[in-house]
């Protein structure tokens, strides 16, 4: 039974095409589109694919590029279906004082996390940082609890934020540097170091809160630019939204 989940970012569509609807699946096909591209999709990368049978995503882009999404979709005989957080879901428990409001996106790529932990050995307390449009950094407890998490802009956002708010600072990206000397490297160095502090604080109120050392996993498309410059040593993911979807998928679909 193929499976199709997808990631609809604020900057880009991710999508992964499986044989089957959970883990352990293969991987069929993957790729990812800026969303000003996405509505080539269905004559582009995805006319040639296997149809998928099945659907699950996350959409935090809002509707309009939800249903451009759908449009997309009507190539094949497939039911879109989306994820919205809620109190529970596998494994995971939401303490989000309005559990639908938190980004689904967030909520699958915790369940996605947790899966990772778990499938290795004992529960451990968990970072979550997910490196996209925006930073995100969720906590969760040793028992699946997410206790809460940070929104921060990322890397992009905060740039364009200096840039129009000033008069001087509009330069070419620079170098991540312990003591920048010019403005380039002030600007970059300034923006990654505010995410790494973020994420060091709130790793350090999960391990006092649980009394054990949490994992850190990270994961978004510029994950591979923050991994270097944090406090400790972070895991890389490629896509724990995926790994979400198909540990949903699996309880939904019965894969
Ligand atoms: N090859 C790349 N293509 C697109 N974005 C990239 C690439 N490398 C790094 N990035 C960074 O990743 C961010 C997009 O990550 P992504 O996870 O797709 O975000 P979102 O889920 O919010 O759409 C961009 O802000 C950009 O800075
Ligand atoms: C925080 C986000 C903007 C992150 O979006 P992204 O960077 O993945 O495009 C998204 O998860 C969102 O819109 N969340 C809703 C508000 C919340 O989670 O509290
Ligand atoms: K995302």
């Amino acid at each position: 039974m193929t499976f199709l989940a997808i990631d609809v970012g604020n900057t880009r569509l991710k999508w992964a095409l499986y044989d089957a609807p959970h883990h352990g699946a293969a991987l069929i096909a993957h790729g990812a589109e800026f969303l000003d591209h996405i509505d080539r999709l269905a004559e582009g990368s995805w006319a040639s694919l296997p149809h998928p049978q099945r659907m699950l995503g996350c959409v935090v882009a809002g509707d309009a590029v939800k249903r451009r999404v759908q449009e997309q979709m009507e190539i094949w005989d497939v039911t879109p279906s989306w994820v919205v957080s809620s109190a529970q879901e596998a494994g995971l428990i939401n303490g989000y004082d309005h559990p639908s409001r938190l980004g689904s996106d967030r909520w699958v790529a915790m369940i996605g996390a947790r899966h990772h932990v778990l499938a290795r050995g004992p529960a451990r307390p968990l970072v979550v940082v997910m490196v996209g449009t925006a930073v995100t950094v969720e906590c969760i407890d040793t028992e699946g609890r997410f206790m809460g998490g940070l929104i921060l802009p990322g890397h992009g956002i905060m740039l364009r934020a200096l840039e129009s708010g000033t008069a001087g600072l509009h330069v070419p990206t620079g170098e991540v540097r312990p003591f920048p000397t010019n403005t380039s490297d002030a600007l970059t160095s300034g923006g990654t170091y505010a995410i790494a502090g973020a994420v060091e604080r709130m790793y350090q109120h999960l391990l006092q809160h649980c009394g054990q050392e949490p994992v850190c996993m990270m994961t978004g498309g510029a994950g591979w630019k923050m991994a270097p410059s944090m406090t400790r040593p972070f895991e890389l993911v490629d896509n724990l939204i995926f790994d979400g979807l198909l540990e949903i998928a699996a309880q939904r679909f019965g894969g």
